[in-house]
């Protein structure tokens, strides 16, 4: 290995004679060191300090008594090109000679420790005037730290980072192994940091994610009605006594059969066996009391692979609040595998604003925070509410989003929303129910818009099918008889 200094930096270190000459690196006899390049800081144009590294190991000293701010700082002060920061001067000179003309480097390295940033702070302004600002830093743990730093600084700025080479810690290495090239290379590739919390891409670059995946009940009327988006929430509402718990739990048994998938019920006001009973008639045509022993054996396999049911317990200071929901809803998906989750009803659970919080900023947070389970646990989540009292104006009409107490949230939040809603014909002596979808986000994604359709409940099996009313068929039978 060579000891002259110069050598060094162009045989081990693989930088360019002439380029040395022009950043005024030098050679010096140092009294500690030895023979050392001589790094030197200049302001304005004026050298005002230098750092020294021994040839033959890795041994630094500085000019004692004076803070240095960024080597090649004076490159801040001109031209409108990219700037790139290292951590180190050898690298800084690395990236000059791969073709970056403003170049900087931290005068000591990066560490942890606060006072490293105050260099970077004090040129906020100039790193700001750049169109972007690359990190260049060392591919180390330490040196991973510098990127997010840099565009914490310059918060709202193009701050991006590079990746080196497999095996490569720095600029220089890469110089080193692979050339300028593949230095220019990373630099060009450079990739933005974004704040945290989020990411920003292109279209072709978007980071893997499931496809969006819309349950249905496979059968019609329904999927010109109903679809419940993976990672969205839907609301259902309805007057009291309507048979709201009755239409979702068909609409959970069809979605589980079609999809195959399973289904998670926190039913608070239906009493599991309850559950289990209509489960069973939508299975087998039968009450759960009058299934046979083989009949029942099938039954519950279906049931438990496909359900799960929460039992709220009260024991101690259990509380069923918002925080205790997000946990149900975590075990339930995660644990459990539930694909579509059904809170019934919304208003059971304890609602609990901050202090001095209203209540509708507390529902808006909350459904919000609901909205975002569903998408980090991919799972659906279906939260039925209760309206509040509305003004009957003769008969009850159907109600949407906009009817659910204290905030507009209902309606807005939603994927989907629907209603179930007993309807009469007093003269002709009928009645059905209608089930009213009233928001549709994704109408191409699902396939409809919002839209109606009347439906008859058959009390024994706890099902439905399409209402075609005896009057309407009165009407077309003499029509067609005429
Ligand atoms: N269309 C219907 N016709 C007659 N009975 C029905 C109908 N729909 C549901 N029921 C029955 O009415 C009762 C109440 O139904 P359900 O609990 O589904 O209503 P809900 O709207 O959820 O009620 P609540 O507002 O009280 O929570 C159940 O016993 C159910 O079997």
């Amino acid at each position: 290995m060579t000891n002259d200094p110069i050598e060094y930096l162009t045989k081990v270190r693989k930088l360019d004679a002439e380029l040395l000459l022009e950043m005024g690196i030098k050679a010096v006899d140092h009294p500690q060191l030895g023979p050392a390049v001589a790094l030197t800081y200049k302001r304005d144009g004026k050298a005002y300090a230098a750092k020294f590294r021994a040839t033959d190991r890795k041994d630094w000293r500085s000019t004692a008594e004076v803070s240095r701010g960024l080597f090649n700082e004076d490159c801040l002060r001109g031209g409108d090109c990219p700037v790139v920061i290292t951590e180190g001067e050898i690298d800084a000179l690395s990236v000059i000679q791969a073709g970056y003309s403003r170049v900087v480097s931290l005068p000591d390295g990066w560490t942890e420790e606060g006072g490293k940033r105050q260099v970077l702070i004090d040129a906020e302004a100039a790193l700001r005037a750049a169109p972007h600002v690359i990190v260049a830093g060392d591919a180390d743990e330490v040196g991973a730290g510098l990127p997010k730093v840099v565009a914490n600084i310059l918060a709202g700025h193009d701050v991006r980072f590079v990746t080196w080479p497999e095996g490569c810690k720095d600029a220089n290495d890469v110089l080193v192994k692979f050339g300028e090239g593949e230095v220019a290379r990373r630099l060009t590739e450079a990739k933005r940091i974004d704040p945290p919390g989020g990411i920003i891409t292109g279209i072709s670059d978007m980071p893997p994610m499931p496809a969006r995946r819309v349950l249905r009940m496979g059968m019609s009327p329904y999927d010109n009605l109903l679809a419940f988006e993976v990672g969205t929430m839907s609301v259902g509402t309805g007057t009291p006594g309507a048979g709201k718990s009755t239409f979702t739990t068909f609409a959970a048994y069809h979605v589980a059969q079609h999809e195959q998938i399973r289904i998670g019920i926190m039913g608070f006001e239906t009493h599991p066996h309850r559950t289990r009973d209509h489960l069973a008639r939508l299975y087998a045509g039968k009450a759960w009391d009058d299934l046979g022993d083989q009949e029942r054996c099938e039954f519950t396999a279906f049931a438990d692979a496909h359900f799960r049911i929460v039992h709220r317990t009260f024991d101690g200071d259990d509380k069923h609040n918002l925080g205790w929901l997000r946990s149900m809803i975590y075990t339930l998906a995660v644990r459990d595998e539930c694909k579509l989750i059904v809170v019934d009803p919304w208003n059971e659970l304890e609602h609990l604003p901050e202090p001095g919080e209203s209540m509708t900023s507390y529902i808006n947070f909350a459904l919000q925070q609901i909205r975002q389970w569903a998408q980090q646990f991919d799972t659906h989540i279906c939260v039925i509410a209760h309206p509040r009292k509305m003004g009957t104006d003769g008969k009850p009409r159907s109600p949407t989003g906009y009817d659910i107490a204290d905030s507009a949230a209902f309606f807005n939040k939603p994927a989907l929303g629907f209603s179930v809603h007993k309807e009469e014909d007093e003269d002709a002596g009928e009645s059905w129910v209608r089930v009213t979808t009233w928001k549709v986000r994704e109408t191409q994604l699902y396939g409809f818009e919002p839209g109606n359709v009347r439906l008859n409940f058959h009390r024994h099996d706890m099902s439905y099918t399409r209402f075609e009313g005896q009057r309407q068929y009165i009407r077309s039978k003499s029509a067609a008889g005429a």
